[in-house]
């Protein structure tokens, strides 16, 4: 890309500047090298031929001095890239495939072809041409200034040139294949829905279905999805699907699955039986179900698979997988679990989070990390300086996609994902228990064609069209609410200590969140002061009292934790027996995670909630999770209302259309 963009730019130098300067200095030069006795005689010769020949000749050597001029600008124009990629992260981006084209193209020809495209529409115009001919262009002037984002645009898209046209007819070739190859199925293998063959599905090349799994009846596979409120959702038809993997004797014979890595297990989750045949066939996946339902696991067989397939059992040192991990004790959680797996099979797993020596990191990255568990802000540093190369992690997993991809951490991602493969040449998995609908546009920008799978209510064959994935919390935990005075708060904190800790209970855990670090201060203070055992992990500590008043909790020595939301989602403490809100955290979805710190992997929990007045513009939004999971709503709750307000667009606000931007635009051609 460099390359031919520079030689572009001296072209242009080329023809434009005027050599004069140069060709005097160059004159005297050669001139100097001629003996004496040729020196008259051309001196008489070059008054003769004026301006001939030896316009020619100076332009001759001029033009070997531009030519080595050239070489050396664009040695230095290297060298500044290469310093770039190192230095800078936005080096990376430039890498990102699609900005290669762009860069590729000189800007002006670019405008003109397509001021030139526009009044060809514009001569056969009526007002609805000329709206889509702003809207074809609309798209191009983003890719151009924001290059970072790998924008998915629709195929009309002008500006987006050869690599979406070749993208797309590849796609057709892909699909057209597929539709050969594979059982054609139907877009979406809902609950009750059919499969069709009699649900026999040929298998992808990387994932064939076990006679065991062929040999499941219609009924069986009907039941398992229904029961389990199992949705999958294929964005074309051409797309196979595939029956869930209900037992582990159902999974194919590898490496690793020969070696009973689940021995631990009786059977597969709902998401694990119904996402690992996806993840396994090299599909990119949006992976929704409830707290403490096994998700690691779904994502973690197949990253191995992938990893041991590309590194073709030879090559162990290569990152080829990445997993971002929004906390830094969720990442150290997953990486002992996927290491859990890795070690089975001579991989390395490697675990970088901040707040840690960055030294011991870079030294076991340098040992050979074939995959990596990461923080957003550790991961980047590490890209930046060198310490880790993505080129080759073809699979990436985004662990609580919907945090991963809000606000805070958007443009991380961003820069993150365009150090790794283009986004045709990974596969990109998404997991959460929460799928607002404000991040799916961002996250179909990264994935291609990805299956959604969503366990629950609501999302049944009627909602497989709509990009709206309903906010449930799992229904095992039993949620009070109490609607109470500000002040009252910690004295309440203390009834309920006492209360669910007394005789036998005395060890039970206790997890009590705050909003703010200052009140997990206090409220930690608090407590202690009354005799209570309690630790407390928020961001105002250091990693490791972090990370020594997780494990004080998890071993019991402190059975009461008091926590921010740095511990909402994804820690998996094992018996937490009850979550106590002291104060309300800032969005739904937080509060569906907090609460899923207990009643995990099939148990029962339990959430009590402290609401205030101050709490006030999320009542609807909890009692409709109150309602879903058949929970009693206080009445002082309902006192504050039930409204909802609808969440707003990041960009366009409160009015803008929910809509499925997974889904291809039509091609409309204009003679
Ligand atoms: N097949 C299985 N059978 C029983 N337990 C399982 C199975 N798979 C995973 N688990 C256990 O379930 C617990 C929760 O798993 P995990 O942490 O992956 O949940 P999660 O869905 O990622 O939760 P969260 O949404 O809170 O991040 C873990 O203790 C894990 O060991």
């Amino acid at each position: 890309m460099t390359t031919q963009k520079h030689l572009r730019d001296e072209e242009i130098v080329d023809t434009v500047e005027p050599p004069r300067k140069k060709s005097k200095k160059l004159e005297s030069n050669s001139e100097r090298t001629n003996s004496k006795k040729d020196k008259k005689h051309k001196e008489k010769r070059e008054k003769a031929a004026v301006d001939t020949e030896d316009r020619d000749a100076t332009e001759k050597v001029s033009k070997k001095d531009k030519k080595k001029s050239k070489k050396s600008k664009k040695e230095k124009k290297a060298k500044a890239d290469d310093e770039e990629a190192v230095d800078a992260p936005e080096a990376a981006v430039k890498e990102v495939p699609g900005s290669e084209e762009q860069g590729s193209e000189a800007p002006k020809e670019k405008k003109k072809s397509r001021k030139d495209k526009k009044s060809k529409k514009f001569k056969v115009t009526d007002a609805e041409q000329q709206v889509d001919g702003e809207m074809v262009d609309a798209p191009a002037e983003i890719l151009e200034t924001e290059p970072t984002t790998e924008t998915v645009t629709p195929e009309s898209n002008v500006a987006d040139g050869a690599v979406k046209e070749k993208k797309s007819k590849k796609d057709k070739k892909k699909s057209k294949k597929e539709k050969n190859s594979k059982t054609s199925s139907p877009d979406t293998q809902a609950a009750n829905g059919t499969q069709s063959n009699n649900g026999l599905v040929t298998a992808s090349s990387s994932y064939t279905e076990t006679n065991a799994v062929r040999a499941l009846s219609e009924p069986d596979v009907s039941t398992f999805l229904s029961k389990h409120n199992i949705t999958a959702t294929n964005p074309k038809p051409s797309y196979a699907t595939y029956r869930p993997i209900i037992s582990f004797d159902h999974l194919p014979s590898t490496t690793l699955l020969n070696k009973s890595p689940f021995a631990e297990y009786k059977e597969p989750t709902p998401i694990q039986a119904a996402s690992w045949p996806y993840g396994l066939a090299g599909r990119d996946i949006i992976g929704v179900a409830e707290t403490g339902s096994g998700k690691t696991m779904a994502f973690a067989l197949p990253c191995v698979e992938a990893v041991l397939a590309a590194s073709g059992g030879k090559d162990r040192k290569t990152t080829r997988a990445v997993i971002v991990s929004p906390t830094r004790e969720l990442a150290m959680q997953t990486n002992e679990q996927v290491s859990k797996l890795c070690s089975l099979v001579g991989l390395n797993c490697v675990c970088i989070y901040g707040g840690a020596s960055k030294d011991d990191q870079r030294y076991a990255l340098r040992k050979g990390a074939a995959v990596v568990v990461a923080t957003p802000g550790r991961l980047k540093d590490f890209i930046s300086d060198g310490g880790i190369t993505l080129d080759k992690a073809a699979f990436v997993v985004l662990d609580e996609a919907d945090r991963m991809l809000d606000k805070g951490f958007e443009e991380d991602i961003k820069e993150i994902l365009s150090s790794c493969p283009a986004k045709e040449k990974r596969q990109t998995l998404m997991f959460t228990a929460t799928w607002p609908f404000s991040v799916q546009s961002l996250a179909s920008t990264f994935m291609i064609d990805p299956v959604k799978i969503t366990i629950g209510r609501g999302n049944g064959a009627d909602a497989s069209d709509s990009a709206e994935v309903k906010l449930q919390a799992n229904d095992r935990i039993k949620q009070e609410v109490e609607v109470i005075d500000q002040r009252a708060k910690e004295q309440r904190v203390l009834q309920l200590l006492k209360k669910y800790q007394s005789g036998a209970k005395k060890d039970d855990r206790i997890l009590v969140f705050c909003l703010y670090k200052k009140e997990a201060v206090r409220v930690e203070n608090f407590l202690s002061q009354r005799g209570v055992r309690v630790g407390s992990i928020h961001g105002d500590l250091k990693q490791e009292q972090r990370t020594r008043s997780l494990e004080a909790f998890k071993q019991g020595k402190t059975p009461v934790l008091v926590a921010t939301d740095v511990a909402a989602r994804g820690l998996d403490i094992p018996e937490v027996k009850l979550v106590l809100n002291v104060t309300f955290p800032l969005t739904i979805e937080d509060y569906v995670h907090r609460i899923g710190r207990t009643g995990r992997a099939g148990k029962d929990g339990h959430a009590i909630t402290m609401f205030t007045e101050h709490d006030k513009a999320h009542s609807g939004e909890l009692i409709n999770i109150l309602k879903a999971s058949k929970q009693a709503v206080p009445d002082e709750l309902l006192k504050f209302g039930t409204t909802v307000k609808r969440k707003g667009h990041d960009a366009y606000g409160a009015f803008f259309k929910a809509v499925d931007t997974t889904k291809r635009a039509t091609k409309i051609t204009f003679d």
